[in-house]
């Protein structure tokens, strides 16, 4: 007998189309490998007391999260503390940041097969203020996005797009306060993005030298600039064409300024949205980041 035992948790509503002939063929294959398992379900409140209980008693050494990176966010941050318990995602939702930059394929039952044969490797996450973020969080115009797609009554990639061009013609720069590395700085900016995955979800990437296990989160920074140049200046960056940076350079003569830290203070002086993992969250005055170096073992190519 296979000495792993599977949890399956599905969300019923992340991304868009039905689960259930997919967790029929989720159980028959694991059943096929020989691997003991259990379906069970997220949570809306992301309490998982009992799914805790269970794991521990009894000896679940895989929790795979069916969903997208809200779902993901929740589940580890209740689970990392679980010793050498492995996480795996199939990722159903509609940005499924994390999933992508570690390499897990967009189709689930190739994301299940990584499942059965891929590499437990230790991956980072960060934490901002009291919350958990393993993906990516943001202050501004990108939280806005994440703000209007949760109260929009449609989910999935169409939906996303479709916020995302309604709110980039609306967007204002927002003050903030940046401190790093001693260094302080005031900047107006569409968004702030604080990354440990090198992307939005989608493959949108933002971050191109983000890596999931070099302890540093990435920083990006879109100042104020003319609303023509902006689509211009983000495609630079998504491509890589912007090098990582030195505080010390002018930055009043960038447009998009990309630092790597272990850690950054932002000051948000204009009340800017703020999302965590593309969930909406309660903004704040101020922001306080820090990387957790081998946070949890994620299952990868
Ligand atoms: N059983 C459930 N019933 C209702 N809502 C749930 C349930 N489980 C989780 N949720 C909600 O699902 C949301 C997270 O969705 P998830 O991140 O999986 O998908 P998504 O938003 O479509 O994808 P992505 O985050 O990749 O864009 C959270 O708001 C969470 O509260």
């Amino acid at each position: 007998m296979n000495p792993r035992k599977i949890m399956y948790l599905v969300n019923p509503i992340s991304g868009t189309g039905k689960k259930e002939l997919l967790v029929n063929n989720i159980k028959k294959q694991t059943a096929a490998r020989g691997i003991a398992y259990e379906v069970a379900y997220t949570t809306a409140s992301g309490n998982y007391t009992l799914h805790k209980e269970k794991i521990v008693e009894e000896h679940f050494t895989d929790v795979v999260i069916i969903g997208g990176d809200g779902t993901v966010n929740q589940v580890v941050n209740n689970f990392r503390d679980i010793p050498d318990l492995q996480f795996g995602i199939i990722p159903l939702g509609s940005g499924n940041g994390l999933a992508y930059a570690a390499g897990i394929s967009k189709k689930p039952m190739q994301a299940l097969h990584l499942i059965f044969d891929g590499t437990a490797k230790y991956t980072d996450a960060f934490t901002i203020n009291n919350y958990f973020s393993c993906m990516l969080s943001g202050i501004g115009f990108d939280a806005k996005v994440a703000h209007d797609f949760a109260a929009s009554a449609s989910r999935g990639l169409f939906t996303y797009t479709q916020q995302s061009l309604i709110n980039f013609f609306k967007a204002q720069p927002y003050q903030f306060e940046v401190i790093i590395d001693g260094f302080s700085f005031f900047t107006d900016a569409y968004f702030i993005s604080i990354a440990n995955s090198n992307q939005f979800g989608n493959n949108v990437t933002i971050a191109p030298q983000a890596s999931l296990n070099d302890g540093l989160l990435d920083i990006v920074i879109v100042q104020k600039m003319h609303k023509a140049r902006l689509p211009f200046a983000v495609l630079q960056q998504i491509r890589g064409n912007n090098k990582l940076q030195q505080m010390v350079e002018d930055m009043s003569k960038k447009n998009i300024l990309y630092f790597q830290s272990p850690c950054i203070t932002i000051r948000n002086l204009k009340h800017a949205p703020f999302h965590i993992d593309g969930e909406p969250t309660e903004t704040s005055e101020e922001f306080k980041a820090s990387i957790i170096k081998d946070c949890f073992k994620l299952i990868q190519p």
